[in-house]
């Protein structure tokens, strides 16, 4: 395939023009995506995010929707969220009974805690630090309500438009954009080859990485982005458009798939920085693997959701250039969890009120342990926060405040910016000297240099 589709795979991943670039922001920028910021090239390291006003110290800059993202596999056991939006859905007694539940069963967050693997004395511990599995049950039917909790209430869970157990909403609209989104090609409801081939394709992401759940949302929505826009030109021009690659439908590809080749530039298995565990001399055959480990995942996704009229997607070199855009854009999906206010508000009640309210939850809190309110957690791309260049002494920083319980990403001024400015965040900790911050940053794969770099630099 990668020899028959060569000249379509080479214009899929050939770098946009500045021209088309330009097009792109500024149509976010008209449809009020990104009011106030312009992107353009810095003429130093690609593109830029620029204040179009000035804004003072701790403004909102830029809250920014994803394009496309996915809860960690792992995280899926802390917390019940919207596939869509990825605010906390349900109740705070299904929050924490589901979890309970999974933890009765020996699964707890990023690791299964298989009881048979404890020794016996952690195995007796953990069993009986769980509230029984009636009330467990309770928490999870709605029977037992928590004191206050009326006070966090959370959306309602919306199912899946065709029945799928997997994604859970929080409203029906959340439900029908994931469809028309990227839902309608990766839901696995029906019974049907298609739907077992996603099953295993899936079962191989949990198993070595989800970052190919990512991947594969990004593909199917590149494919029904590019549906549409065929079903609009052959409304307008005809059925001539039908069932073949041609170069008629090779451009609605190349428009479909526009927002995401905004954001890639190299390949995973070129990109990926060497882990600590792995000896130099061993990097050829490490990005081998990662290379196979690649096509192992994509030829699982082709059995799958293989579309003849989208063949160049789905080459190695196209994937792997999806997935290379997780790997090098610091781009994590974080939610707060709710469990985390309520549990404070328990806590800053009058005595009295406190006391009785802890005899109400305290087994629950004792069950839950340390971690008890893990937030939100996963990989995601957002198409203007991912212009943002980094900077060791920045003007901005990614930060949610109280109000923001979705999975936006949110930009706030760290200082007055003036009209004209660059928008530049840290990717790093950057309270750390200079050695130590290049060292960080050769993950992102460049050495800083900012004025405050330029600057330390030791001559
Ligand atoms: C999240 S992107 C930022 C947008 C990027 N300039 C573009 O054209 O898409 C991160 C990449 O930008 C470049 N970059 C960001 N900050 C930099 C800096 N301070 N010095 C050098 N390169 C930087 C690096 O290539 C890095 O991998």
């Amino acid at each position: 395939m990668e020899k028959e589709y060569s000249d379509q795979i080479a214009a899929l991943l050939a770098p946009p023009s500045p021209q088309s670039i330009q097009e792109y922001y500024k149509s976010l920028n008209e449809s009020g995506k990104c009011d106030g910021l312009c992107v353009r090239d810095n003429g130093k390291h690609g593109k830029a995010v620029f204040a179009g006003r000035d804004f003072k110290e701790e403004e909102l800059i830029l809250k920014d929707r994803m394009l496309v993202g996915a809860q960690h596999t792992s995280n899926k056991v802390d917390c019940i969220v919207c596939s869509y939006c990825f605010r906390f859905i349900g109740s705070i007694e299904a929050q924490i009974g589901r979890r309970l539940y999974l933890q009765s069963l020996g699964i707890c967050g990023d690791k299964e805690c298989d009881k048979e693997h404890h020794s016996h004395s952690t195995k007796e511990k953990m069993e009986c630090d769980l509230p029984s599995k009636e009330m467990i049950e309770s928490l999870l039917n709605g029977d037992l309500t928590l004191p206050f909790t009326d006070r966090f209430a959370l959306p309602e869970v919306v199912s899946c438009p065709a029945g799928c157990e997997e994604e859970k909403y929080c409203s029906q609209s959340c439900a029908d954009a994931d469809w028309e989104t990227y839902h309608s090609l990766l839901c696995t409801s029906s019974n049907n080859k298609q739907s077992l081939a996603l099953l295993k394709f899936i079962e191989h992401a949990n198993e070595t990485n989800d970052i190919f759940i990512v991947a594969a949302k990004a593909i199917a929505f590149t494919i029904l982005r590019y549906r549409k826009l065929k079903k609009s030109q052959v409304k307008d021009k005809g059925k001539g458009l039908l069932g073949k690659m041609d170069s008629a439908n090779f451009s609605l590809l190349l428009e479909a798939w526009k927002p995401i080749s905004m954001g890639f530039k190299q390949r995973w298995w070129e990109c990926i920085s060497l882990p600590d565990d792995v000896d130099p001399s061993e990097e050829l055959q490490f990005r081998t693997e990662i290379r196979d480990l690649a096509s192992t995942s994509l030829e699982l996704l082709k059995d799958a959701i293989f579309d003849i009229e989208c063949a160049p997607l789905f080459s190695l070199d196209a994937y792997g250039s999806i997935i290379g855009m997780f790997e090098l854009n610091n781009l994590d999906l974080v939610v707060a969890s709710p469990i985390e206010d309520y549990f404070i508000y328990i806590d800053e009640l009058p005595d009295k009120e406190k006391e009785e309210a802890l005899l109400a939850i305290q087994t629950f809190v004792d069950a839950l342990g340390d971690d008890y309110s893990v937030p939100c957690q996963g990989t995601a791309f957002f198409p203007i926060q991912s212009c943002m260049n980094h900077s060791c002494c920045p003007n901005a920083k990614a930060f949610k405040r109280d109000q923001d319980i979705d999975g936006h990403a949110i930009i706030i001024a760290l200082r007055p910016i003036s009209t004209g400015e660059e928008i530049t965040l840290s990717y790093i900790d950057e309270d750390v000297p200079y050695d130590e911050r290049q060292a960080m940053l050769a993950d992102y794969g460049f050495t800083c240099a900012c004025p405050r770099c330029l600057e330390e630099r030791p001559s």
